[in-house]
């Protein structure tokens, strides 16, 4: 396992734009965590003192957490506001010493920085296996720029079709009516709808107290406004992790080096 790639080598990088690409000096082997740590310093590149941020949650976004409190001790950022995405996050940086709040006091972020579970060549996102989409799609949704960080593994052609989950936000006020509601909506696609457990065979609870329906799909959903509207339609439905059009920028870690896309244009690396 090489541990090589220093992430300062792209963030030294003076000649970078924010849309431009950088790739080590010759290939190496990165663990996936080494490189969702490269995606996540590349993106705190974009923070600048006295911003208001949106911190996200999941292993990738991690990294970013940790690495704007190192910036904060060494001073080199400063009066930051961070608004967390979930209870984890916000004990990881509360332990971190950022300042904190929350939309109420803060509805407009210049910037929100977060993981995804799979992202498409349009940047829509699939968000949520880690439980904390609700509270993500409000804060990111209310960013002026939102930076999602992943490695190479999480970029699909179609978000949902993949078997892997698509989850779903429900009230627990009978949740099995709920999951069959969402299961017999998407049968067309192959759908099996299983609430999602946590410690000990219980569900998994959310940080707003909900339930989550992982919707396993078998073949890609097509037109995903659509699909994103019924689902919301359903009553007992809360959220769901389709996160569309929303994704300013996606920062891709991998082997070859950082690739910036982001709505406008997009930029490859060789
Ligand atoms: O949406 C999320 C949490 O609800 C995460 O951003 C997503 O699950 C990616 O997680 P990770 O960075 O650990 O792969």
């Amino acid at each position: 396992m090489a541990l090589a790639y220093d992430p300062l080598f792209i963030a030294s990088d003076k000649a970078l734009s924010a849309f431009d690409v950088a790739s080590p000096p010759h290939p190496m082997i990165l663990t996936q965590d080494e490189l969702k740590r490269i995606a996540a310093y590349k993106a705190v590149e974009f923070v600048e003192s006295g911003m208001v941020l949106g911190l996200g949650t999941g292993s990738t976004a991690k990294h970013a957490v940790d690495r704007i409190g190192e910036l904060l001790r060494q001073g080199k950022l400063e009066n930051i506001v961070g608004i967390p995405t979930s209870k984890k996050t916000q004990e990881q940086a509360l332990s971190l010493g950022i300042p904190l709040s929350d939309l109420d006091a803060h509805p407009v972020i210049d910037l929100s920085i977060d993981g995804a579970d799979e992202v498409d060549p349009y940047l829509n996102l699939v968000k949520g296996r880690g439980g904390s989409l609700l509270r993500e799609k409000m804060i990111e949704g209310a960013s002026k720029k939102f930076v999602v960080i992943v490695d190479e593994s999480k970029m699909v052609k179609h978000i949902g079709g993949s078997k892997l989950a698509l989850p779903v936000e429900i009230v627990p006020f009978c949740w099995k009516f709920t999951a069959e509601k969402l299961r017999s909506l998407l049968e067309g696609y192959g759908c099996e709808a299983n609430l999602r457990l946590g410690e000990k065979g219980k569900p998994f609870v959310t940080d707003n107290g909900n339930y989550i329906v992982d919707m396993h799909l078998e073949e890609d959903m097509g037109d995903l406004g659509a699909v994103s509207d019924a689902i919301l339609r359903l009553p007992g439905v809360v959220e769901h992790g389709m996160f569309l059009d929303m994704a300013s920028t996606v920062i891709i870690a991998g082997e070859l080096g950082v690739k910036i896309k982001n709505k406008q244009h997009t930029t490859t690396s060789s």
